[in-house]
């Protein structure tokens, strides 16, 4: 029987995990291979599977919980029915960006899968934005940015348009000075080639956690909110401005008034993007951070319905 080759891809909330999946989906297709992809997300919503949805392959989902602690035993399940159904080349692990990578090692390591499953490594994003002011976040925030570099095969150093060249050579430096056997590539919007981690030589026998991680610890919140109506920009605008820095990640559909059609509303540490889509979308959104006050931020964002109703 065909073994199939395993990848994690891991790295912190926003980091770019979603954005190498789709750059990885087309060239695996367009080298004719048959892949599939299993998506972690903390809460228990998904706003990337509409992304990977339309890229036509295999994939599936485990919700509301990390799968390298609390729900570690469904991806074992997860895994055994895709290899089950499907015959695969390779399949591609997006865990949350809370996720301890060894522990979801541990995860897929099963007895009863060993001899299906190829483990192929690790590939952490790393927003190097984010990394280079990482005084700002909590020391459990920090440790885990650590852990999910040291632990890393390849590591991509994500969102290089952001950070001046010095700024990126001494983030390289710090980031070599943590794991020096890793490739360390420069990415933009994660572009790499297959090529670059998938002829990678790795071993297992040296990783192991240095600290049992749980979300508990972390401390991450989310909190989902649907929407009922559109709403203006402007506001949206305003409201986002007054957000703690301890909002990590928002990610969701959003309906404004000036438009038909909702947009892909995407915010990872300060910057906000938008895609306008082309159909109707539910217009749920997550945000993830710390210490947020979950009924102030639901009251502000009804509120931000409200104020059209009113009108
Ligand atoms: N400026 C800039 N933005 C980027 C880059 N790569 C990704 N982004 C943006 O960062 C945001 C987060 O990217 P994702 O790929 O969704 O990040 P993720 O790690 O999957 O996020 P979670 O699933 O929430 O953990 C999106 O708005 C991306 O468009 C980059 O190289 N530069």
């Amino acid at each position: 029987m065909k073994s199939t080759e395993v990848y994690i891809i891991g790295g912190f909330l926003g980091s770019g995990k979603t954005t190498l999946l789709q750059h990885i989906i087309q060239q695996e297709k367009e080298a004719g291979r048959k892949i599939a992809v299993l998506l972690n997300e903390l809460g228990s919503l998904s706003i990337d599977s509409a992304l990977i949805e339309d890229q036509g392959v295999p994939f599936r989902e485990m919700f509301d919980g990390c799968i390298c602690c609390t729900i570690s035993e469904k991806l074992e399940a997860q895994l055994h029915s895709m290899l089950h159904e499907y015959e695969l080349d390779a399949i591609y692990i997006e865990t949350t960006g809370a996720a301890h990578p060894v522990e979801v090692v541990d995860s897929i390591m099963s007895p009863l899968l060993a001899d299906r499953l190829n483990y192929r490594g690790i590939i952490t994003v790393v927003d190097i934005s984010r990394w280079s002011e990482r005084s700002k976040l909590t020391p459990q925030i920090r440790q885990l940015l650590v852990e999910q570099i040291v632990h890393a095969d390849t590591i991509l150093l994500n969102k290089k348009d952001i950070l001046t060249e010095s700024e990126s050579s001494k983030v390289l430096f710090e980031i070599q000075a943590l794991n020096s056997e890793a490739l360390c590539l420069f990415t933009d919007h994660s572009k790499i080639s297959l090529k670059d981690f998938q002829n990678r030589k790795f071993s297992l026998k040296e990783k192991s956690a240095t600290s049992k991680h749980s979300i508990a610890d972390l401390q991450l919140q989310t909190i989902i909110h649907t929407f009922k109506t559109s709403i203006s920009y402007e506001s949206f605008e305003k409201w986002l401005r007054g957000l703690p820095d301890t909002v990590y990640r928002i990610k969701g559909y959003i309906g404004f008034t000036h438009s038909q059609y909702p947009f892909l509303f995407q915010y990872s540490y300060g910057t906000p993007v938008m895609i306008q889509e082309l159909i109707k979308m539910p217009l749920n959104i997550v945000i993830i951070g710390q210490n947020l006050d979950k009924d102030m931020i639901i009251e502000q964002l009804r509120a931000l319905e409200k104020e059209l109703e009113i009108e």
